[in-house]
């Protein structure tokens, strides 16, 4: 895909659904970039609007830059063409500032710019943050409020008047009161992303907030489902919704919630329910039980 100005990219990613693929690894838990590849000519072939490669449910967390830079070249080579590619920029402002170098010089069409790890920020440390790697590159930018990185409304408000290249908050805290306040502050200077666990859950009450679009994990092993609630969603039918929240979604999340980091591990599982095998996760992950599985896989029976 050729670069598209922050502008175009903003217009692209706020009126379809975003799919985040996970990361392969094989047995010895090195990345299997064929199953990879597989999975994104996969998730690519449908009509999604962007495409975020080692976010969170790709488990850019437990990569190094180097394993980054590889999985987002493979993601423009395998994607590119028919969708938006957004890389992730991650951990030390230095590290993010370099990450993001990367991503455009691999040919992304964008980032998303997670929290930095470990430590608490001020909000006044995060507009710097947020604003070198803004700097760093030519690419539109996500900023995801979330964890040690909570933006409040006054924050995006200033980061997005800084920084021209920003281009959207994804929201993985579910505040409605900080998403009515940014809303009535920033209105559409900013695209809203819906980025809480399993978002589906969240989705029909934050369009009301402004929040047009999602990050979908479950995308992943059901697109056409996913799709389909998506569409649901904007045309705020509010029967489909929730019909399809008590067939699958809430059943599912009540898997998801029985192990910390679940919210990973069961999209793989997920793969592998749909006889795609989307192999193990890395630690500080692990795996559904076999029991988890079993009750998935019969889950995913039923609305197949
Ligand atoms: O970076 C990520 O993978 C996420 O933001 C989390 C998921 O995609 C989340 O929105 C979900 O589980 O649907």
């Amino acid at each position: 895909m050729t670069l598209l100005p922050p502008d175009a990219l903003a217009d692209r990613l706020k009126s379809g659904l975003l799919s985040f693929p996970v990361t392969h690894f094989g047995a010895d838990l090195r990345v299997d970039e064929a199953r990879y590849r597989e999975h994104l000519a996969w998730q690519s072939s449908f009509d999604v609007a962007g495409l975020f490669a080692a976010g969170g449910t790709g488990e850019g967390f437990s990569m190094t830059s180097e394993e980054i830079d590889r999985v987002v070249r493979i993601a423009v080579e395998e994607a590119g063409a028919r969708v938006p590619v957004l890389a992730p920029a991650t951990g030390s402002t230095a590290q993010a500032v370099a990450q993001a170098r990367a991503a455009q010089e691999a040919g992304a069409s964008g980032l998303l710019l997670f929290p930095p790890y470990l430590t608490e920020a001020s909000q006044a440390g995060l507009v710097e943050h947020i604003g070198a790697v803004c700097r760093a590159t030519d690419l539109g930018v996500i900023v995801y409020s979330r964890a040690n990185a909570v933006l409040s409304d006054a924050t995006v408000a200033e980061v997005a008047d800084r920084n021209p290249n920003l281009i959207g908050l994804k929201d993985g805290i579910g505040d409605i009161e900080q998403m009515t306040r940014t809303y009535a502050k920033v209105g559409d200077r900013l695209i809203y992303v819906g980025g809480l666990p399993t978002a589906e859950t969240f989705a029909l009450p934050l369009l009301q907030l402004g929040v047009s679009t999602y990050s979908s994990a479950l995308y992943n092993f059901l697109p056409e489902f996913a799709l389909r609630f998506y569409a649901a969603v904007r045309a705020q039918d509010r029967v489909t919704v929730y019909s399809m929240l008590n067939d699958f979604v809430i059943p599912y999340i009540d898997i998801r919630d029985r192990t910390k980091g679940y919210a990973v591990s069961i999209v793989k599982a997920g793969l592998t329910a749909v006889g795609r095998d989307g192999g193990r996760v890395r630690p500080p992950l692990t795996d559904l039980t076999e029991a988890d599985l079993a009750e998935l896989t019969a889950l995913v029976a039923k609305i197949s």
